[in-house]
């Protein structure tokens, strides 16, 4: 599945979009957890990556290199940290775009500790070059650095201190087999469920001093689209709200309040996401109707509707995507207060489409 929203600039505008901003780079720190127990949900990847870390304390040695797959947001550089500090060993964080020629590649691993953990993020993002680099540096722990060009050329060894290569992907399909071979373990960390959230919003309140009612926590849970990044970043926009209009205290009602106010709905859906159903609903029946008909009809770039509204719609199933084009699912018709056209449960409160 696509996840990688992260390209495109609509995205990163979004109360509800799971690639972090400015405000988030700067709040995060304080709220992750710091060790495995703090850690909320995940359970099996938990439960191994323990055994994995234990069992490497055990014997002294290095752990192996772990995978780590998932959404933006739901916590690959949370656990990244929580490996190195369980190792208690020190951690360099980088990304794969950020590396684009092997020759950077040997500079950053050379200078390792012996035990670092290496944090790169969107591993799929790095040039085939600095790539080819990584498969020897992580089995053999060596790396070849060609000197010279052309028939001159020679490769000279260079023997590096053992180090854990933590990777993350929103794209784990797109890795060469290779590289995803040379990973020890691989955990495919899976959307929260809102109980899990639930947590996450309890704890992150508490960190940041903010007075919260479990009905408001299971509120902002339940919009939060199984992201910690989202339920955390609503947090804070309620306690926005709850400071200004009222006394500080999260409840339901102010969250319900606050999240009107920003346009986030009861199953987390935002404005751009609703345009994109009503107008399946309202201008096309309910479809198939083509991708780029829709982008016209809500005003967006096809890439937009495509990689930053779709993905969610599809997960929650609200739409599907079909050869024939997209179409809306009966959940869909129910969530925006429609009736089908043809259909004869009219009259239950909800309205048909053309409004009657
Ligand atoms: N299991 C969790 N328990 C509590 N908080 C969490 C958990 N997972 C993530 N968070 C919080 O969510 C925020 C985002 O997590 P993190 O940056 O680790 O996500 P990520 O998967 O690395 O995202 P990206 O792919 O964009 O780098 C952090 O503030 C972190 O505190």
């Amino acid at each position: 599945m696509n996840w990688d929203d992260t390209t495109d600039p609509a995205a990163a505008e979004r109360l509800v979009g799971s690639v972090a901003d400015g405000e988030d780079q700067a709040v995060e720190a304080a709220l992750r957890p710091k060790d495995l127990d703090e850690f909320i949900g995940q359970e099996k990847v938990r439960e191994q990556l323990d055994l994995v870390l234990r069992a490497a304390r055990a014997r002294g040695a290095t752990a192996d290199h772990v995978l780590l797959s998932g959404a933006p947001g739901l916590g690959k550089t949370t656990l990244s940290m929580i490996i190195a500090a369980e190792m208690e060993a020190p951690i360099r964080i980088t990304s794969g775009p950020a590396i684009q020629h092997a020759g950077d590649l040997a500079a950053l691993l050379s200078s390792l500790q012996e035990g670092e953990v290496l944090f790169l993020d969107e591993i799929h993002r790095m040039s085939r070059p600095a790539e080819e680099m990584l498969y020897m540096a992580m089995e053999d722990f060596r790396v070849d650095v060609i000197v010279g060009k052309g028939p001159g050329a020679t490769a000279i060894p260079l023997e590096l201190p053992p180090f854990t290569l933590v990777g993350a992907t929103t794209r784990a399909g797109l890795l060469p087999p290779p590289l995803r071979d040379r990973f020890g373990f691989t955990g495919h960390m899976e959307f929260y469920e809102p109980t899990e959230l639930e947590r996450v919003v309890h704890r992150s309140a508490s960190l940041l001093d903010v007075g919260i009612e479990a009905d408001g926590a299971a509120e902002i849970a339940g919009r939060s689209r199984g992201t910690p990044r989202i339920a955390n970043r609503l947090l804070r926009r309620v306690r926005d709200y709850a400071q200004v209009k009222a006394d500080g205290w999260v409840t339901r009602e102010i969250a319900e309040a606050a999240l009107a106010v920003y346009e986030v709905d009861a199953r987390g859906l935002d404005r751009l996401d609703r345009a994109v159903l009503k107008a399946l609903l309202k201008l096309f029946g309910g479809g198939p109707v083509g991708l780029s008909t829709l982008a016209v009809a809500v005003g967006e770039e096809r890439e937009t509707v495509e990689e930053v509204a779709e993905p969610f719609l599809v997960r929650e199933g609200l739409l599907a995507r079909t050869p024939r084009g997209r179409i809306a699912t009966p959940a869909a018709w129910e969530h925006l207060g429609l009736v089908p056209p043809g259909s004869r449960a009219a009259g239950n409160g909800q309205r048909d489409l053309f409004g009657a």
